[in-house]
């Protein structure tokens, strides 16, 4: 058996898992589709003896006409109700298929390491949750609506053909298939087509990004006519793959509507001798070109619900694969929750790597007192960001200890740990909603007193009064009307709010304008007011100041002291003072 097949299976029975739950609404769903298939095949036997009531001129039984037309109706009207509560169980057993599915992938984001994130594109999880489940959605309700009733309703025309006659039927049942073999030879054909158009499509959409993202280089380096001709190339082979896959596909229903025909032409000549023979009445015959047509359709729409019922498969498979991640290692079950402390900190020989071939943090050994203010610097990509992801739990350590007021960080609870904890990094987050929830972020509970208290704190206030709506001023999540400088003040006062005993800054200050550096100067100042703080420095005062100065260089401190101390030794730190700070 192929992987493949191995893997549709087991994908199959984690979809019927899903669905268990629902089991009565899918009996339900299953009895309507019965009855809708059965009354869609009775009309025809209705009209076929209505037929065989109209004789000849003067020789019509209108009582019997009376009374099959008042079935006729009943029937119609049957059909038509099954059919629509059929499509509403449907829609009911779907949707909240697709609403569990959607619960377990959410609550399994919450849940992966940052390792996964790491391996996989950003976009990735978010197009597992909305355009898979999306689409997985879209071929169970195909599946639901046209499978049952295709099926049902193909071994019910077979049923009548074969009770009416079973040499004609044998002909429908022999001449059919070639109609599939039709539509399938066509099919594999143009899924290749248009896979190869769906291909350079992306090709496409990566080169205009390129470009588009790129423009500043793009003309910098005089790309212009070479991006042009690639650009043109691309455009001219999705033009021509397009114009085929399209000429290939739009063939497929001539061909198999020429096939049905020519079955049902087969029916009616043979048919027309049958009855000449008396075999069949014109009514059957009536009856038999009607199943003959009833039961060709569906082959048709089942070769395309399997299509679709493949990519949902697909799909889900992507989906379930996001539910199965090992997630993070869950609190101790003998957790502990870190109760607010003074702030002290220590690396006992912690060891940890981000792959287990690369070596990181061998051995880190360093013990922070309550109110220290500690400055991280090193060379780019030498572990500043690490040390905070390892504090903050955002990784899980691979030996040695690390220990937060004493208590080891594994035998606390994560929200408590990072509740003692404050974070303002150099990328600024904010969600949308006003400025007031946002500093609320991590205290949704807080008043409107603590918030403007907060945010005073943090300098952020005045500004905040000059916004259209004050504190009720809607911000987007790219904080596209405030600066850069204004979404870190507001960062700042969350943490303020928050006051934990223990701060992690990124004092990284590219993108901000003098006056408002001044401001995130002091509110930084603020802050850090009888904390311990941990600050990925790039300002000399900020390191002057420092009680003690982290020099790290691949992942291990190489050097610690006071810049004095650091500058006397004339080691590292001093030649990287040097080319970064003294000229400054
Ligand atoms: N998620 C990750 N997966 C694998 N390796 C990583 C990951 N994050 C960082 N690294 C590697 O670990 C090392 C330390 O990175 P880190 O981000 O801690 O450096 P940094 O000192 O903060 O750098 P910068 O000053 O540029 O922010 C680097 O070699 C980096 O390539």
């Amino acid at each position: 058996m192929s992987k493949h097949t191995k893997l549709n299976r087991s994908t199959i029975r984690r979809v019927l898992r899903l669905i268990r739950p629902y089991a009565g609404l899918v009996a339900l769903t299953l009895t309507l589709a019965a009855i809708t298939v059965f009354t869609t095949l009775l009309a025809p036997v209705i009209s076929g003896k209505a037929v065989d009531l109209i004789l000849g001129p003067g020789q019509v039984d209108f009582a019997g006409l009376g009374k099959l037309a008042v079935a006729m109706a009943a029937t119609i009207l049957c059909t038509a109700v099954s059919q629509w509560l059929m499509n509403v169980v449907n829609n009911r057993i779907t949707f909240q298929v697709v609403r569990d599915m959607r619960v377990k992938a959410f609550e399994q984001m919450e849940i992966l390491p940052l390792k996964y994130m790491d391996a996989h594109r950003p976009g990735d999880a978010i197009s597992r949750i909305t355009t898979d489940v999306e689409q997985f959605s879209d071929g169970l309700l195909m599946g639901f609506t046209q499978l049952f009733t295709g099926v049902l309703t193909i071994l019910g025309t077979l049923g009548v053909m074969i009770s009416i006659d079973w040499r004609i039927a044998l002909v429908v049942v022999a001449l059919t298939p070639l109609s599939i073999f039709v539509a399938r030879f066509i099919a594999t054909h143009t899924y290749s087509m248009f896979k190869v158009q769906s291909e350079t499509r992306a090709e496409m959409t990566s080169l205009v990004e390129e470009l588009v993202g790129n423009e500043h280089l793009v003309r910098a380096f005089g790309y212009e006519s070479r991006a042009e001709s690639r650009f043109e190339r691309i455009n001219l082979d999705l033009q021509k793959c397009g114009v085929r896959a399209v000429f290939f596909s739009s063939l497929t229903n001539p061909c198999t509507r020429f096939v049905n025909s020519l079955v049902y032409a087969a029916v009616g000549v043979l048919g027309a001798f049958a009855a000449i023979a008396g075999s069949l009445t014109v009514g059957e015959l009536s009856v038999f070109l009607n199943y003959a047509n009833q039961y060709t359709k569906p082959f048709n729409d089942i070769s395309d619900v399997m299509t679709e019922l493949q990519n949902a498969l697909a799909c889900a498979q992507r989906v379930f694969d996001l539910i199965d991640e090992t997630p993070i290692v869950p609190d101790a079950p003998d957790a502990v929750v870190l109760p607010a402390g003074a702030g002290s900190v220590e690396f006992e020989h912690v060891k940890f790597r981000y792959a287990s071939d690369v070596p990181l943090i061998e051995d880190m050994n360093l013990r922070v007192w309550p109110g220290q203010r500690i400055a991280l610097v090193g060379p780019t990509g030498c572990g500043k960001t690490t040390l905070v992801n390892l504090l903050m739990r955002f990784y899980e350590i691979n030996g040695g200890c690390l220990k937060v007021d004493g208590h080891p960080i594994d035998t606390v609870t994560r929200d408590s740990l990072r509740a003692n904890l404050g974070m303002v990094l150099q990328e600024t987050w904010l969600k949308s909603g006003t400025i007031a929830e946002n500093i609320a972020y991590g205290k949704p509970d807080a008043t409107r007193e603590e918030i403007i208290e907060a945010a005073k704190k943090a300098r952020a206030h005045s500004f905040i009064c000059r916004l259209p709506h004050g504190y009720d001023t809607v911000v987007a999540e790219d904080g596209g009307n405030i600066s850069q400088g204004q979404r870190q003040l507001l960062c700042i006062a969350r943490v303020m709010l928050r006051r934990p005993p223990i701060l992690i800054l990124d004092e990284a200050t590219s993108s901000i304008d003098t006056r408002t550096e001044v401001l995130v100067q002091d509110a930084f100042e603020e802050l850090m007011k009888g904390r311990t703080s941990f600050i990925v420095a790039h300002r000399l005062s900020t390191i002057k100041n420092a009680d003690q100065i982290l020099v790290m260089n691949a992942g291990n401190i190489i050097e610690r002291g006071t810049h004095d101390e650091l500058l006397a030794k004339g080691g590292f730190y001093a030649r990287l003072y040097e080319s970064q700070f003294a000229k400054a």
